[in-house]
């Protein structure tokens, strides 16, 4: 009961970004405790741009543990959901609610119900990494409103990687690298910050959400296939990634553009070829995947040097890293290849930051139809409508309470 006799409410809210891998984490060598065959190394997304938000409420009169994601009530029954919560209670200490005095003590959080409201301000479960947002924001935003406090670095991280290999990275803002750990118990597979955002302040990031989406493989079978039947996925895990991980931190610390581009554009089609090496192959790439990577390779070899790099995941969108000073050249030449569906309005079109477009000098249609040709770009052909939208974002902090 609450100090005046009336039954209480407590709650936090939290956001969480989406993040993406440049060295991917591809293969479990436990399923269920989710531990990789490799470590990988991630960029968190601007949260202002791809983010989930969640509030965690408890109350006496709450009589189960329930979950509302993009106003829709979804089953907290999945194996993830429950060893996450399950994880959590074993953590939880004596809280004092500052707002209302109400004292919650580690016995109670073993009976008290949690409600939980989610949403992401960009697509779910499109192939934008949702799930990692969502598991991190709900596992930083339980153990906020629990008091937990880390018993070593990284404890967090291993609760939001039950939820998902690749949430655990989205605890952390700037680069992270999630170390794979040799423990079977899984206590040294965490999270670890690399380099902050502000460190990277002149990096941008488009991602091309590509509209025809060819039906999917989802990342969990995915991966399992691929560990039970691609001889290149444990050649990849035990000989390559780890000296590319060497080499990428190698690249960040000393903010190596060209470097950090040739391993991330290496990686992402590593894994798509360990993808093609699955029996049966999984083809998650498709024809508008591939003219992207066209796009950057020819522009690259134009240049002669890495302007831009490339990276897909389990799905046909490109995500494409460039430095500030060249992010108006990058959307030159997507938007020429690339133009707006007939009847879509720009800002639809390219979402998120504005200011590629301002360098670019667009603000309205007409103005892509202008655009002249990139030199190194083939004829323009009048396909419309390969490119559902395009957003722009930038690297971002990680978790963080919302109030
Ligand atoms: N905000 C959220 N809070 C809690 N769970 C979420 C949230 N957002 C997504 N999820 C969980 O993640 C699932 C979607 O994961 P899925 O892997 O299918 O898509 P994705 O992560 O958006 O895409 P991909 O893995 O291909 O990049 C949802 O069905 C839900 O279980
Ligand atoms: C291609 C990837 O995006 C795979 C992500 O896989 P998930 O983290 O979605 O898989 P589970 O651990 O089974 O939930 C690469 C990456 O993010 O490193």
């Amino acid at each position: 009961m609450g100090t005046d006799g009336s039954a209480w409410i407590v709650s936090r809210t939290a956001r969480a970004p989406s993040n993406i891998a440049v060295i991917k984490y591809w293969g479990k060598r436990d399923e269920d405790l989710i531990l990789p065959l490799n470590s990988s190394i991630s960029v968190t997304l601007d949260p202002n741009d791809l983010s989930a938000t969640t509030t965690v409420s408890t109350s006496p009169d709450f009589d189960a543990d329930r979950l509302w994601l993009n106003d829709k009530e979804v089953s907290l029954s999945s194996h993830r959901y429950v060893s996450c919560l399950k994880e959590l209670r074993d953590r939880a200490t004596d809280v004092k609610d500052e707002k209302t005095g109400i004292v919650i003590t580690k016995e109670d959080w073993k009976h008290l119900k949690l409600h939980i409201v989610s949403k992401n301000n960009f697509p779910t479960a499109a192939g934008l990494a949702s799930s990692a947002a969502g598991f991190a924001c709900l596992v930083f935003t339980v153990a906020e409103l629990m008091g937990i406090k880390e018993s070593f670095p990284g404890e967090l991280s291993t609760i939001a990687r039950r939820g998902s290999g690749s949430a655990c990275r989205s605890l952390h803002g700037g680069f992270v690298k999630w170390e794979m750990g040799k423990r079977a118990d899984g206590k040294d597979s965490i999270a670890v910050p690399l380099a902050e955002h502000h460190e990277w302040d002149d990096l941008r990031i488009v991602i091309c959400v590509v509209s025809s989406r060819q039906k999917e493989v989802s990342s969990t079978s995915g991966m399992q296939e691929s560990v039970q039947t691609s001889p290149l996925l444990h050649y990849r895990a035990k000989e390559v990634v780890p000296k590319r991980i060497t080499e990428m931190e190698e690249a960040l610390s000393k903010r190596d553009f060209s470097s950090f581009a040739k391993l991330t554009c290496a990686d992402s089609n590593q894994f798509h070829a360990t993808c093609l090496d699955t029996s049966p192959p999984i083809f998650y790439m498709n024809d508008t995947s591939r003219r992207i990577i066209g796009l950057v390779e020819r522009w690259n070899k134009s240049e002669g040097s890495p302007q831009a790099a490339y990276t897909f995941d389990a799905g046909p969108n490109a995500v494409i890293f460039v430095p500030q000073k060249s992010g108006g050249a990058l959307l030159h030449r997507l938007l020429y290849e690339f133009p707006p569906p007939e009847g879509m309005n720009l800002s639809s079109y390219v979402v998120g930051s504005t200011e590629l477009l301002e360098a670019l000098g667009i603000d309205k249609l007409e103005d892509i139809r202008s655009l002249e040709r990139p030199i190194e770009s083939p004829k323009r052909d009048e396909g419309h409508g390969e490119l559902a939208y395009l957003i722009c974002t930038r690297p971002g902090n990680g978790a963080s309470l919302c109030e």
